[in-house]
């Protein structure tokens, strides 16, 4: 395909493309199953024709990063007027991504946050002409589709993606809006299964969504959504998400994703809020979005879902319209009170504190170390290496963040500031004896997490003062992995819980056998817990990370 050959035309760009897809394959853990990579067979012509281009033209052209690649999705959709959903939600979730999102679209809704009034669909020929002159002229990545309102309309789509076909197209049937409205009925339903869906890398319905698309089957349980979604894989998809988002009686939001051979259950924190508006639209271009920038489908929807999770949760109190479907906030980043909102507390549930020395121990790296522990459901990963040279560090690091990234886990450096800074890691964890907190955010800006460790309420109270985002607290039991340090107990853990706003992670000589004593104290910003020996100085990371995130899971109410 001619998209890359004509774009990555220097060995950085390819770097920064392709590295991710290099990296993540090579890396696979032997107690994990390899995951395919999206689309191999075009990920292999992208690569060899890559590498050609970047042969060619790296001796003779400098680098200008203002001609460097932005990935790109394009979005076929319809334009929501109150932008909580459609079109306007594709562009603000791109932007928020990083992405470039041009769109087509397909009917304009007049819409707000009580409901539908109004829908005008855009003629056939005029939805092929906005494609064509898209896709004919940029450098599209992947397309997501939405509201197709027609046959018609999905028959012109398909009929101009075969045209010009892309990497990957991902298809949210949209079908009836959060308010109940009906915005493609019954009757796209035959052309939909037949000539969209088997060109779909992924299709990604609601459980209104699947039924429909099965024939108004019941769906009720996450058993009944594995049916649905190998059924759904049977029309075609090469890959299926059914959104269980509108379960009865569940306390996560879970998803099921089949891939043809495995299921995979995601589950994710259910957010209460009114600003639910647009989560659907918000999910899959986020998915378009982390497979146009190259990574695997597993890791961008993981990464989609922590996205949405944490826009819910930002937006969560924020009014805009009277009706009952508020839309989410999606551009996060961009507030002057983005810190406090952008780091999802919810993080520090599962907290994966790397030691070199065990890890040496038994034999692993770091960066398998790490992977092990995210596939094992650590939420966010400390690289604690006190005794590493700062250029093995500074290395390792660089890795590291490039793994957590791809699943949607945050990394943090222990104590030192210029590895954070060199390897662009997402924040530091300090204590008492480290770099204050205050003349650490001046160093790392706004958007940096910091973590600082604290035995005492006034120590709490100073990490507020100082711009923290969260607090290390312990130890609470005795531990051999640090030396000399006070064990502050369940009751130290909760003084310091009690004097502070700040979300809290429990640290020190804590594991499997523990964990339900200390997330039982019941307050509200203990959040969860921070483990080194209990993960890395073990065999099997990945089995003893899987044990502490069961654990946590029985205490998942008493965290919420
Ligand atoms: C999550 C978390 N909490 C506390 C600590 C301890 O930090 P510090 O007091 O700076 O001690 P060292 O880890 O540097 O020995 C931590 N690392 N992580
Ligand atoms: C790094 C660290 N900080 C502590 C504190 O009390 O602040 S306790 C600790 C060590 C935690 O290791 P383990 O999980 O093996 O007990
Ligand atoms: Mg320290």
């Amino acid at each position: 395909m001619a998209i890359i050959s004509l774009t990555l035309s220097t060995p950085s760009t390819f770097n920064k493309t392709f590295l991710p897809l290099h990296t993540y394959q090579a890396t696979q853990q032997g107690c994990q199953k390899s995951e395919p990579l999206l689309n191999s067979r075009i990920n292999k012509n992208y690569r060899t024709q890559a590498t050609v281009a970047m042969k060619e033209s790296s001796a003779s052209t400098p680098y200008d990063p203002s001609k460097s690649k932005i990935p790109h999705v394009l979005t076929i959709a319809g334009s929501d007027s109150g932008a909580g959903a459609g079109i306007q939600a594709d562009l603000k979730a791109c932007a928020a991504r990083g992405v470039y999102c041009s769109t087509v679209i397909t009917a304009l809704t007049a819409q707000n946050t009580v409901g539908v009034q109004g829908v005008n669909i855009v003629p056939e020929d005029f939805v092929a002409e906005q494609l064509k002159s898209v896709i004919s002229d940029m450098q599209v990545d992947v397309v997501k589709t939405g509201m197709l309102p027609s046959a018609g309309i999905v028959k012109v789509v398909c009929q101009s993606l075969k045209e010009f076909p892309v990497r990957a197209i991902v298809v949210d049937p949209v079908m009836v809006s959060t308010s109940g409205d009906v915005l493609a009925g019954p009757s796209i339903l035959s052309v939909f299964r037949e000539e969209l869906l088997p060109m779909a890398e992924i299709l990604t319905p609601n459980l209104k969504e699947a039924s429909a698309l099965l024939g108004a089957v019941q769906l009720q349980t996450v058993a009944d959504m594995r049916s649905a979604a190998k059924l759904l894989h049977n029309m075609g998809p090469r890959n299926v998400l059914v959104k269980g988002g509108d379960l009865p009686d569940s306390m996560d939001a879970v998803d099921v994703f089949f891939n043809g051979e495995e299921f995979y259950e995601l589950r994710s924190s259910r957010i209460k809020t009114r600003n639910s508006h647009g989560t659907g639209c918000t999910l899959a271009s986020s998915i378009a979005a982390e497979l146009a920038k190259g990574f695997p489908l597993l890791s961008a929807i993981k990464v989609a879902k922590r996205f949405v999770e944490t826009a819910l949760d930002y937006s969560k109190d924020v009014i805009i319209g009277n009706g009952p479907q508020g839309p989410l906030d999606h551009l996060l980043r961009l507030k002057s009170s983005y810190r406090q909102g952008a780091f999802n507390p919810n993080h520090l549930f599962l907290y994966a504190v790397t030691d070199s020395g065990m890890n040496k121990k038994w034999g692993r790296s770091i960066t398998d170390a790490v992977k092990a522990a995210i596939e094992g459901g650590a939420t966010i990963v400390q690289l604690r290496e006190k005794d590493a040279e700062t250029r093995d560090f500074m290395e390792a690091a660089k890795a590291c963040v490039e793994i957590c990234h791809s699943h949607g886990v945050p990394l943090l450096i222990n104590d030192r500031i210029d590895v954070a800074l060199a390897c662009d890691a997402d924040g530091v964890h300090v204590g008492q004896s480290d770099m204050p907190a205050s003349v650490v955010r001046t160093l790392l800006g706004p958007e940096k997490i910091i973590g600082v460790s604290c035995k005492t309420p006034e120590q709490a109270q100073q990490a507020w003062i100082d711009g923290a985002d969260y607090i290390g607290c312990g130890g609470v039991y005795p531990t051999n992995t640090k030396a000399n340090n006070l064990t502050v107990g369940l009751e130290g853990l909760k003084t310091v819980c009690l004097a502070s706003k700040l979300p809290v992670v429990a640290i020190g000589g804590i594991g499997v056998s523990n964990t339900h004593a200390v997330m039982e104290i019941g307050v509200p910003n203990l959040k969860g817990v921070a483990v080194v020996s209990a993960l890395f100085d073990r065999e099997c990371v990945l089995t003893e990370t899987r044990k502490l995130h069961a654990v946590l899971k029985e205490t998942a109410p008493m965290v919420k």
